[in-house]
């Protein structure tokens, strides 16, 4: 696609498309995935790009506005495609998100199960943690997803003032790297900034090794490479719903696989009587040993989840599963099938390894008690779900 001539269709009928948060529109002669609009409308649009068989586009004005459409707060809105839902008013923006998590449950064929209402975000704006900026010509931004372009960023409206406040300090100034990774530990205000700026003539500091934060009321120490949620109040409601479910009275023995930096080993070690928190990243294991000093009842393995899962001996009380948005090896499936645990949770921020994944579950000794999707990314299409699970033998 040529980006100087872009192709305008207009008077195009809006349907649900789903994929990324975006409709779509079906053409007689193709079908495109359109950013910006909502079901039902009657939009122009700009081709944007044909990117792997699929066209994509983006709408330019619409003719019937939805009721749900708002005026995007963020002035680079469209430029900017990292937040897909900016245009859509926040209660729809969950019911966006429900739609999309039964959406991919009923493309891997599970019927009929009962979705919580996705769990709303304290706050729509200024939630986020962690930016990842892409540099060109020293200036700190995001790039289109579709048409490739790099769009300066002077203030990002999803992340924590504290990351604007870098941002604006950083803008312009770092040449000398194409990009940086802005962390914020808003409960101990302090910064992770990677990598180290060494020409960057500004007073602020960066290259630091691991930054801190706190989660209900537990110190956190997170290093570069190590992965923590980016919304803390969300995390910490996640931990209360998990919690909840699981039902620990102090005498549980709790298995936390793929554990990270020991968040839920961590949140959760006061309710049982043994934690083992399962993690392959020797950086995360490293936060994670800091991080659970003074509390003696976790044990942690650095593995692979697939090659300790099956040398647990007896019934597990608890499991928890959060793995990356792959999902979970399938051995770690078999092996649970064939030991269930008599509660299980699985976290998953990717609907569609989720819904695979718990048909196997489903097929297998385990039972639903609930799913809950939560809302950790305002704004954009993004979902976390829970599915809680109990054994039913
Ligand atoms: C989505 S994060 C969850 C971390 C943690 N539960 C939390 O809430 O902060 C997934 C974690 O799984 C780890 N991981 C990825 N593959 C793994 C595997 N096969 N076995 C164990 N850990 C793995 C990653 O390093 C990452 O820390």
């Amino acid at each position: 696609m040529n980006e100087t001539a872009p192709e305008i269709i207009e008077n195009v009928r809006l349907e649900e498309g789903l994929n990324f948060g975006l409709t779509s529109a079906s053409l007689p002669n193709r079908t495109l995935e359109v950013f910006g609009g909502i079901q039902g409308e009657t939009v122009d649009i700009r081709l944007f790009a044909h990117k792997a068989g699929r066209g994509y586009a983006q709408v330019i004005k619409a003719h019937t506005p939805s009721s749900e459409r708002v005026i995007p707060s963020c002035p680079y809105f469209g430029d900017c495609t990292g937040c897909t839902f900016q245009h859509i008013n926040y209660i729809h923006q969950l019911q966006l998100k429900h739609r999309i998590v039964t959406a991919e449950f009923e493309k891997a064929e599970l019927f009929g199960i009962d979705i919580s209402p996705v769990v709303p975000s304290d706050e729509e704006s200024g939630y986020r943690n962690h930016a990842r900026l892409s540099i060109y010509h020293a200036n700190l931004g995001f790039v289109n997803r579709f048409s490739r372009r790099h769009i300066q960023i002077d203030h990002c409206r999803i992340m924590n003032p504290g990351i604007n406040k870098v941002l604006a300090g950083l803008q312009g100034k770092c040449g000398e790297t194409r990009q940086i990774s802005i962390r914020y530990g808003s409960n101990k205000d302090n910064y992770l900034i990677q990598p180290k700026l060494v020409k960057a003539n500004v007073d602020i500091e960066s290259g630091q090794k691991e930054y801190h934060d706190i989660l209900l009321g537990h110190n956190f120490c997170i290093s570069a490479a190590s992965f923590f949620q980016v919304n803390n109040p969300q995390a910490e409601k996640m931990a209360n719903l998990i919690k909840n479910h699981l039902n620990l009275s102090g005498s549980e023995t709790l298995v936390d696989a793929y554990a990270g930096v020991g968040t839920f080993a961590v949140l959760l070690s006061p309710d049982c009587k043994r934690v083992i928190a399962i993690e392959e990243s020797a950086a995360a294991v490293k936060d994670a040993c800091l991080n659970i000093s003074g509390i003696d009842n976790i044990e942690l393995i650095q593995s692979k989840t697939e090659d300790v899962i099956n040398q647990f001996e007896g019934q597990m009380d608890a499991l928890i599963l959060d793995p990356s948005r792959s999902g979970a090896h399938p051995s770690v499936l078999a092996t649970i099938c064939q030991n269930p645990p008599r509660n299980l949770v699985y976290v998953a921020c990717d609907p569609s390894s989720l819904a695979r994944d718990l048909k196997i579950l489903l097929a297998g000794p385990f039972e639903l008690s609930s799913v809950i999707p939560v809302d950790m990314f305002p704004q954009t299409y993004h979902v976390e779900t829970l599915a809680l699970l109990k054994c039913k033998l």
